[in-house]
């Protein structure tokens, strides 16, 4: 593990200022640790030869004491200020990222480990910056300077401390060589448990339906175990590793008092010099051992860290910045033998697919189920790049345009609704935040639910909703926008004939262009045209 991602550094310029005031903290602290060490000696000296006095030393001592007071309390607010800047630029890169990938790409385990990630797993980034990152500076800084001073007073000592010190940066980096395996392998086992988790949750009407619901509690205990075991392996190798170096620092403090006591016993050197020596030894290992120690604590944050740097660096598709899109109420949209491939499958899911869409026409996608009907549309959204063909508008291919300026032509239902807390009006204006009342109405009447009070509530995942009611609004959410261009992916599953028959008539009364994934033989048979989709396209009139 790097001490310090540069990557940090050059993403969130609340560290870059945070380093800055450490590195002039570190730098004072050293001078104050010198000061407070020659005082010390002083004072000491002062008292047992019963020669010298001592008050205004004592004074100075005590202004020195209070300064490094002040100096901890303003490395704590910088350090708590700069890990909340860093913590929120690093959530809102990442999100942002991880929304230009799209849906095709948090599909699968990620999404339940981006939300573990931007929650919990960045959260870990405060003892990073509060304790390791200025105990690193003070390593680099403190122990520099007090070997110097110690060298004008007693060479031997200071010598013994430079051979000795770099014993706790090997070890160090020995043990963080372990730490790290330790830390990845605890962050799987918290992803794990959060995907598991989630989807016992989300799941748990069904598995209560099935009498599944009981046995869940032992896949559960076993995922929670790992995670327990995890933590127990990292926590002992925390506790070892302070151990060991702890030992390490002592041994090599009692040999620097050893030689001293000597050399003042042999009259080679005073008693304030001595006095003083033996004050700043354990000063120049402190800085190293407190490094070790907080590394622990900063692990995980890093491990963090590097896992949000992995999503944002996963390369966006290739999209120009064109926001000339044609405007889809005239022109014609076309598929030219695209053919789509999902990461990780062999099989591609659209093979050489041709489609013309021509401009206020209700056109059907039909086919098996898993043919690629909604792929097709994930196609032309821009959520899934073709590994050949293209899609284009007016002349131009589509990856040409600025993705949000090419999406604004289209309003899409996917097949699961999408909904979130609220109330039916609040998902319905997702679509155009500013609707009026009236238009959220309208657009609720075209969906076939004019029955559904706006203010209704909406509970998570569309809960509190019938299947079918889930559908309309879906379908309202797409209809109260002004995009030219309907993608539904089977707008009329759950509904009953008559509600489906309304729907159908509210899609045709808008004029709008309507490409739909449909299985049901009304909706196939309401279309103008519909396609066959799937190993060998038909075209049917
Ligand atoms: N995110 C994904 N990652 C990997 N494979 C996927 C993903 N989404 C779909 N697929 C695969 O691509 C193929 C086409 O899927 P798609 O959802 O487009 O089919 P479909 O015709 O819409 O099916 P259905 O009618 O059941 O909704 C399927 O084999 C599916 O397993």
């Amino acid at each position: 593990m790097k001490p310090l991602d540069p990557r940090l550094l050059r993403r969130a310029r609340a560290a870059r200022t945070f380093l800055a005031a450490s590195v002039l903290i570190g730098i004072a602290s050293g001078a104050l640790i010198i000061v407070q060490a020659m005082l010390l000696a002083k004072v000491i000296a002062g008292v047992v030869l019963q020669g010298a006095d001592v008050t205004s030393a004592a004074w100075a001592l005590a202004a020195v004491v209070a300064g490094r007071a002040v100096l901890l309390w303003c490395q704590e607010v910088v350090a708590q200020r700069s890990a909340a800047a860093v913590k929120s630029t690093l959530r809102r890169q990442t999100l942002e990222h991880a929304l230009k990938l799209g849906p095709v790409w948090l599909s699968g385990e990620r999404s339940s480990s981006l939300t573990t990630l931007l929650t919990k797993g960045l959260d870990d980034l405060d003892p990073y910056f509060a304790r390791y990152l200025p105990q690193l500076v003070l390593a680099a800084t403190v122990p520099a300077g007090v070997i110097g001073w110690m060298a004008t007073g007693d060479l031997i000592a200071a010598g013994t401390v430079v051979i000795t010190l770099p014993l706790i940066p090997i070890f160090m980096a020995l043990i963080g060589w372990a730490t790290q395996a330790h830390s990845r392998r605890r962050q799987r086992a918290l992803d794990r448990l959060a995907h598991h988790f989630t989807d016992v949750v989300t799941g748990l009407p069904t598995l209560k339906l099935f009498g599944r619901a009981r046995a869940q509690e032992a896949a559960v205990r076993r995922v929670t175990d790992r995670h327990r075991v995890a933590s127990m392996s990292s926590l002992r190798v925390a506790f070892l590793s302070s151990l060991a170096l702890e030992l390490l620092a002592s041994i090599s403090v009692a040999l620097v008092a050893v030689g001293v006591g000597l050399r003042l016993i042999e009259g080679h050197l005073g008693l304030e010099t001595a006095l003083m020596v033996l004050i700043l030894a354990p000063e120049a290992y402190l800085p190293l051992r407190q490094v070790g120690l907080h590394f622990h604590a900063s692990a995980d944050g890093v491990a963090a860290s590097e896992e949000a740097f992995r999503v944002l660096e996963t390369p966006l598709p290739e999209r120009g910045d064109r926001t000339d899109v044609p405007d889809l109420r005239t022109t014609n949209l076309q598929l030219y033998d695209v053919t789509v491939r999902y990461p990780g499958r062999d099989e591609p899911a659209l093979d050489g697919f041709d489609l013309e869409v021509r401009p206020g026409e209700v056109l059907a996608l039909t086919g098996p189920s898993g043919a690629g009907k909604s792929t097709v549309l994930a196609v032309l959204l821009g959520f899934i790049a073709p590994e050949r063909g293209v899609v284009v508008a007016g002349g131009s291919a589509a990856d040409e345009f600025e993705p949000s300026a090419w999406r604004r032509q289209f309003a899409w239902v996917p097949q699961r609704a999408g909904l979130r807390s609220g109330s039916v009006a609040d998902n319905v204006r997702l679509g155009q935040p500013e609707a009026s009342d009236d238009a959220v109405r309208l657009a609720l009447l075209a969906a076939g639910s004019s029955e559904l009070e706006l203010d209704k509530a909406v509970g998570e995942h569309g809960q509190l909703l019938s299947g079918g009611q889930q559908r309309r609004v879906a379908l309202a959410r797409a209809l109260v926008t002004d995009a030219p261009v309907l993608l539904l992916d089977e707008p009329t599953a759950g509904l009953d004939t008559d509600t489906e028959a309304a729907v159908i008539a509210g899609l045709r009364a808008t004029g709008r262009t309507v490409l739909m994934v449909a299985h049901r033989p009304a909706l196939i048979t309401a279309a103008d045209r519909s396609v066959v989709v799937g190993p060998r396209e038909l075209v049917l009139a």
